[in-house]
């Protein structure tokens, strides 16, 4: 057996080294002649590759493929060592007359579903049912037209595969870096399927953050409109619907960064007293936790762009045509009251804090957005990297509920006096301490019990 399984292996390898040496001399074969095909072709030429394209009526496409490539008949598919199927999953069946041309071959199926499907069969395997005399490869679904035709450098560059057939798979992986691609070995053909989904999903690991945003917005939103706009409207007949789209925006965007923030370490603590309360690390945790645990990332990058709207909008505060007129309006009180200095000292200290703070806050989210990045959480090693997540985020939280405090205590007490409820900042002043408590709280206790 173990001669066997030699020889073959050198078997393989002697046909992967003459596949790349002959790579360039391979005929591959096109079926169809849609935008993925001329990519496709363009791509093949340009790196040295004979291409032979099979179409149903030849003549009337050939003006739109490189000169090199041959377009002829399906036919001529028997001519090629190698053939992708660029033809909708929904037309294998009146392919059928090539069995024959393809036998033996690779055949590489592109093709993309058009619903999210859970079970089987996937377009390949139905392809391999059709074609049971040659390999089925699945791949090149994920790379679009447009990456084929501008190359890899400007597109994603990783190609997925999979085929029951090691051997068909490789001479595609070959052909895949050939053409500048980094192919990437899923397993056998029953992975299709998911490789099949996979340009179809809409952003799975970010629904449930974006709703959280979306939900804390219109809280938030709806707090401070009846607190900024109804409030002064039914006490005081004062009309002050101007402040919907910018000033209550601006006021809200702080609070959903801030419990977004405080979100992304809640988990964290819940963890750790869940493997306490259990005594042992070694069982799962329930999905709901794992699901949140998995998408703190995302959580965070919502609460950065939050924070930074934030910032946007309050630079634009004092452009407004409002701001001005209530300006003036103060200044001609001032000069009516023969006020020659309206400077208040605690004002003007509580802005200057404010400010600062609010900056320094931004600067750190920002600093855990970029490391958040793989590119560069890459450079480095776990501990700066959790000292980057972990210990400068708290300081992140830590400033910008300062900021929010400074900037809205008095508000905070104002609205609790007038019974609407527990103001947002409190809530916030809730969450901030918690964390940090439980959070130093598990690290002793992880290393106490040592469970860690
Ligand atoms: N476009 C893209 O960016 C991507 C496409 N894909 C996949 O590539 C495959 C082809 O896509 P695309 O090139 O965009 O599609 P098109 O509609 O542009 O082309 C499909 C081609 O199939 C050929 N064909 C063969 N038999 C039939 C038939 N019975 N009825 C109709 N057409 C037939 C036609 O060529 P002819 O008339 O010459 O025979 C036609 O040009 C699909 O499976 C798709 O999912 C995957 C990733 C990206
Ligand atoms: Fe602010």
């Amino acid at each position: 057996l173990e001669d066997i399984l030699i020889t073959g292996g050198q078997k393989d390898a002697d046909n992967l080294f003459t596949f790349s040496r002959n790579c360039y001399a391979l005929v591959i074969g096109i079926l169809g002649t849609g935008d993925f095909s001329r990519s496709l072709a363009r791509r093949l030429v340009a790196c040295g590759c004979r291409v032979v394209v099979g179409s149903r009526t030849p003549s009337r496409f050939v003006a739109l493929f490189p000169e090199e490539a041959e377009v002829t008949h399906m036919e001529a598919a028997n001519q090629a060592d190698l053939v992708f199927v660029a033809v909708y999953p929904e037309h294998y069946s009146t392919l059928v007359h090539l069995k024959p041309a393809l036998a033996g071959k690779a055949l590489v199926d592109v093709s993309n579903g058009l619903q999210i499907k859970q079970e089987g069969p996937s377009n390949a395997q139905q392809l391999a049912d059709l074609f049971p005399e040659s390999s089925v490869v699945k791949g090149f679904n994920t790379t679009s037209a447009w990456t084929l035709q501008a190359g890899p450098r400007d597109g994603s560059r990783q190609v997925l595969l999979c085929s029951d057939d090691q051997m068909a798979k490789s001479s595609v992986m070959q052909l895949c870096r050939r053409m500048g691609f980094i192919p990437v070995d899923m397993g056998l053909l029953s992975s299709s399927l998911e490789i099949e989904n996979l340009p179809l999903y809409l952003f799975p690991s970010w629904r449930t953050p974006i709703i959280c945003t979306l939900a804390l917005f219109i809280f938030f939103y709806l707090y401070n409109s009846v607190h900024e706009v109804l409030h002064p409207y039914i006490t005081g007949g004062k009309n002050k619907l101007y402040k919907l789209p910018i000033e209550i925006v601006n006021v809200t965007f702080p609070s959903v960064a801030l419990v977004m923030l405080a979100l992304v370490y809640l988990p964290g603590v819940i963890a750790a007293f869940l493997q306490l309360w259990r005594g042992t690390k070694y069982t799962r945790f329930p999905d709901w936790l794992d699901h949140w645990l998995t998408r703190r990332k995302q959580f965070g990058l919502c609460s950065f762009l939050c924070a930074a709207l934030h910032a946007v909008y309050s630079l634009c505060l004092p452009m407004r045509k409002s701001a001005r007129f209530q300006l003036l309006n103060k200044a001609f009180e001032q000069v009516k009251a023969g006020n020659a200095d309206s400077w208040v000292e605690a004002d003007v200290w509580r802005m200057e804090l404010y400010l600062s703070v609010g900056i320094m806050a931004l600067g750190l989210l920002s600093l855990l957005a970029v490391t958040s990045l793989p590119s560069v959480a890459n450079t480095v090693n776990w501990r700066e990297f959790t000292f980057i997540q972990s210990t400068l985020g708290y300081c992140a939280l830590f400033m910008g509920t300062l900021h929010t405090l400074i900037f809205g205590w008095d508000r905070a007490f104002l609205a609790a006096q007038y019974h609407f409820g527990l103001p947002p900042t409190f809530l916030l002043v809730l969450i901030l301490p918690l964390t940090v408590l439980l959070s130093r709280l598990k690290c002793r206790y992880l290393i106490m019990h040592q469970i860690m």
